[in-house]
């Protein structure tokens, strides 16, 4: 489904991405491990479409995407998890989730988007644009808080609302930067089951970035090491169920 051939990226004069290559098949859920500044963001945000990469491919369900646009590739079916939530706190829980249906509904720019969710946030969506019941059902806590500004939130709460507004959109595919972070450790848990039964239950694949080795052991069924801009191993299921084995290829 996505396949990340030969990346190079980075910012100005800084290049930060050397050569790497990933692949995730349709159904997965693929991690890339590394620690804090090995390049994880850098590389989300080139898959994403919000830095242009220097030289490499992606390829998206086929079609090359390296340098669409990131609204183009959000139209396309990839959904968007970024670091730190980016949840918008003065609109409401139900506000935020209704921004997510936006992506796929057309040609109105971010700031009519949310003029028009500020005026009436079911105004933005269609009748037939998806409801948020199924959101609902993974997430309950949103239902309970839909009314609730989002910057009321708990961290962990607030990053159930930036999954649940990237599955507004009906994402085939999810890229997640560092779900686990600054959030406490029952919620981390909770919401890496939810990404599981997310991945079973409506067969969207998933690439998430972390440095909690835990989280990524329990989540990912494969994973890449990355290490100062390069991939440095690739771990299948069996390596990554050893813990000893995985620490170690973090720690390289
Ligand atoms: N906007 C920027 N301009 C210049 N350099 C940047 C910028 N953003 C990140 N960098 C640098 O690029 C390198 C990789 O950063 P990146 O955020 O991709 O790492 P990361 O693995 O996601 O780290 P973290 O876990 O801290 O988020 C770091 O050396 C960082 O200082």
């Amino acid at each position: 489904m996505l396949e990340i051939e030969g990346l190079t990226a980075g910012y100005h004069h800084t290049p930060v991405l050397r050569d790497v290559s990933v692949t995730v098949e349709r159904g997965e859920i693929v991690g890339v491990m590394g620690k804090n500044g090995v390049g994880k963001t850098t590389l989300v945000k080139t898959v994403m479409g919000l830095l242009d990469p220097t030289t490499g491919t992606i390829t998206f369900d086929g079609d090359d995407v390296t340098h669409a646009p990131a609204d183009v590739r959000a139209r396309m079916g990839m959904g968007y998890i970024p670091q730190g939530r980016d949840v918008f706190p003065d609109l409401t829980v139900e506000q935020n989730l209704r921004m997510g249906g936006t992506v796929n509904t057309g040609t109105a720019g971010p700031i009519e988007r949310v003029r028009g969710v500020l005026a009436d946030p079911r105004s933005v969506l269609g009748d037939d644009d998806p409801p948020l019941d199924r959101i609902y059902e993974y997430f309950p806590i949103l239902e309970e808080r839909a009314d609730q500004r989002a910057g009321s939130l708990s961290g962990g709460q607030q990053q159930m609302l930036a999954i649940g507004r990237a599955l507004v959109g009906d994402p085939d595919l999810l890229v997640l930067d560092e779900p686990s972070e600054g959030i406490q450790p029952s919620i981390v848990e909770q919401i890496h089951q939810d990404m599981r039964a997310i991945n079973a239950d409506l067969d969207t694949t998933i690439l998430f970035v972390e440095q909690n080795l835990e989280v990524i052991r329990a989540m990912a069924d494969r994973c890449y090491a990355m290490e100062r801009g390069v991939i440095g191993a690739e771990l299948d299921g069996e390596t990554l169920a050893d813990a000893e084995a995985t620490a170690e290829y973090l720690a390289i």
